[in-house]
């Protein structure tokens, strides 16, 4: 079977948590850091997920889970280390029709979750469609290594001129070629070697004298 692979846009969506372990803490970290509500449910919480209780970063109710917990929710993850209520979150989200996923039971995800290398505004997903994850875990670190902080400039230079030429007017097939030139020309490569002054001339060169790295607000 194939996944079908998506970007879900959830900042400020109302996500929910059932679970205050280590997993139910990093599964709250990355919605948090993708500008999500997270409310968390569970019968105990470690320190992690107490203390962003207290700095009012998340909802949390100590106690049993209960079906209404879905009410209002976008998605909902589970992480407890009850069996039988991990599949019950998954049936009570199936009858909703919600995004859901239960850490490591993929039978009762409609959803699973992938390995990501970020980068600003980067992000290289692993699936290994559940088959390793280990080896998903194993492909992110080795990319990690290849994909270093000159893409996070890189992507916020290329977004910086690309507002600037979608508001000027819009030609996509035009603009195409632009970028393509860009990324030809080795512009990645200027950045990773800090050569400003060479940048400015080939902005300049394909875009046009009103474009240099200060006018678009980027520094490298
Ligand atoms: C990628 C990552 C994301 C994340 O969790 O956020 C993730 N698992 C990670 C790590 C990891 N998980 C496990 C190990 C131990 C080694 C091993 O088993 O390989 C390690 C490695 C480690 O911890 O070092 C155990 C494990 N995982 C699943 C099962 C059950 C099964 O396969 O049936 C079991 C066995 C439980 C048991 O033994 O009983 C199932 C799933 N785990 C997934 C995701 C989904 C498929 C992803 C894909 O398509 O590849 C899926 C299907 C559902 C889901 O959870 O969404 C994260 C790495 C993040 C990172 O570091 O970058
Ligand atoms: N993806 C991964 O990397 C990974 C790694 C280890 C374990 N797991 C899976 O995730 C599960 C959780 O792992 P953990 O290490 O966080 O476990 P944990 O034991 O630290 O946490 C389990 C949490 O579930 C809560 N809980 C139990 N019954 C509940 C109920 N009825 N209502 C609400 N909350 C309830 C507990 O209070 C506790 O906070 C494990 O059972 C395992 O299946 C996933």
């Amino acid at each position: 079977m194939n996944y079908y692979p998506v970007c879900l846009k959830i900042e400020g969506k109302n996500c929910l948590v059932v679970g205050g372990g280590g997993v139910a803490g990093r599964k709250v970290k990355t919605l948090l850091a993708c500008g999500a509500k997270v409310t968390v449910v569970t019968l105990a919480a470690n320190d992690a997920i107490l203390r962003l209780a207290d700095e009012g970063v998340i909802t949390l109710f100590l106690r049993a889970y209960e079906p209404s917990d879905l009410e209002g929710m976008f998605l909902v993850i589970g992480a407890t280390s009850d069996t039988e209520l991990n599949f019950r979150i998954s049936e009570d989200a199936d009858r909703k029709n919600m995004l859901c996923n239960i850490a490591d039971v993929p039978d009762a995800c409609n959803f699973i979750l992938p390995a990501v290398v970020q980068q600003g505004d980067l992000q290289i997903s692993v699936s290994t469609s559940g088959k390793s994850p280990a080896f998903a875990k194993h492909l992110r670190k080795e990319m990690e290594r290849q994909f270093g902080a000159e893409y996070a400039v890189f992507l916020s230079l290329m977004g910086a001129i690309r507002k600037e030429l979608l508001a000027q007017e819009h030609a996509p097939e035009a603009h195409k070629g632009l970028f393509e030139e860009l990324i030809a020309a080795g512009l990645l490569n200027m950045i990773r070697e800090k050569r400003d002054k060479d940048i400015d001339t080939l902005l300049g060169k394909t875009l046009g004298p009103e474009f240099s790295l200060k006018d678009l607000g980027v520094e490298i």
